[in-house]
């Protein structure tokens, strides 16, 4: 539908993409009821006793250019989180392909830094994870800290980051990522978690990494976020691409459709 590449070079395309999870349910024991029935109803879906399938994402395609920024919104479960694992090479799609140009980076509130070890290593290990070497971190390490603003009030980056509020965890995650320039980028709610002040300084990076010829794409419940950051909108509902367009047509269509 949003066909506002300029002429631009497409970094991301999904060509009908479906994703199903598969859950083990354990309730495949003999003899009970419910296994006999759920036996029948399977029965010619190919898949194995005790396991439920969940089709999270159903037939989106799109194509995303370089120097766009890209809003996901929808509904709680709509499938945003699934769709960007997949852009990342995180989940397989049933059916349906993901073409990338470049090594997606998926930065989300639950990126795996290590709680036990203090900001400082997990600035090195996050650097390492990007594909950075021990001297480009070395190099950047006192701007990801002062970005991370997480020494404002003393010398936190030296203490385990279980001892962070979520706010400063969510925080040294953004800079880390934020350090290196890339791709396609995937930012999972991590704007939210931040305060204002925060906020602002994300959005300006996030216009940088932009520039700097990247693709953005933004998962965000906060509407605001997605319009100050966003040129284009995706809004997914029960796995289904409902809406593919510039910011503010699909947000107001999203708030109204939501408001009652
Ligand atoms: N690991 C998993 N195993 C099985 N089902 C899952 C898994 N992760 C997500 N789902 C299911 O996939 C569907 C889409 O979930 P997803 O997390 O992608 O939604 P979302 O739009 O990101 O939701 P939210 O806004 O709440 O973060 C939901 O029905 C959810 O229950």
């Amino acid at each position: 539908m949003a066909e506002n590449n300029g002429g631009g070079v497409p970094t991301v395309i999904a060509d009908d993409v479906h994703i199903v999870y598969r859950v083990n349910t354990g309730s495949a024991g003999k003899g009970s009821a419910t296994a006999a029935l759920s036996k029948i109803m399977r029965k010619g879906k190919g898949d194995s006793p005790g396991v439920r399938r969940v089709h999270a994402v159903r037939g989106v395609s799109f194509t995303a250019y370089r120097g766009e920024a890209i809003g996901l919104i929808g509904s709680n479960g709509s499938g945003k989180s699934t769709l960007l694992r997949a852009i990342a090479g995180l989940l397989p799609c049933e059916s349906g392909r993901v073409y990338t140009d470049g090594q997606p980076s998926l930065l989300g509130v639950n990126a795996a830094l290590m709680n036990d070890l203090t900001g400082e290593r997990n600035v090195v290990l996050g650097g390492l994870a990007m594909g950075m070497t021990r001297e480009q971190i070395q190099e950047r390490y006192e701007d990801i800290v002062d970005f991370s603003g997480i020494n404002e009030k003393g010398d936190f980056i030296s203490l385990p980051m279980r001892t962070y509020s979520s706010g400063m965890a969510a925080r040294l995650r953004f800079s880390i990522a934020a350090a290196k320039d890339h791709d396609v980028l995937m930012i999972d709610e991590a704007l939210a978690t931040g305060d204002r002040k925060f906020q602002v300084r994300s959005e300006a990076r996030i216009r940088e990494l932009r520039e700097k010829a990247g693709t953005v794409f933004l998962v965000s419940h906060n509407n605001k976020s997605i319009r100050d950051t966003c040129d284009r909108v995706l809004w997914l509902e029960k796995g289904e691409l409902l809406m593919d367009g510039p910011t503010e047509e699909v947000v107001s269509a999203y708030e109204k459709a939501t408001s009652h």
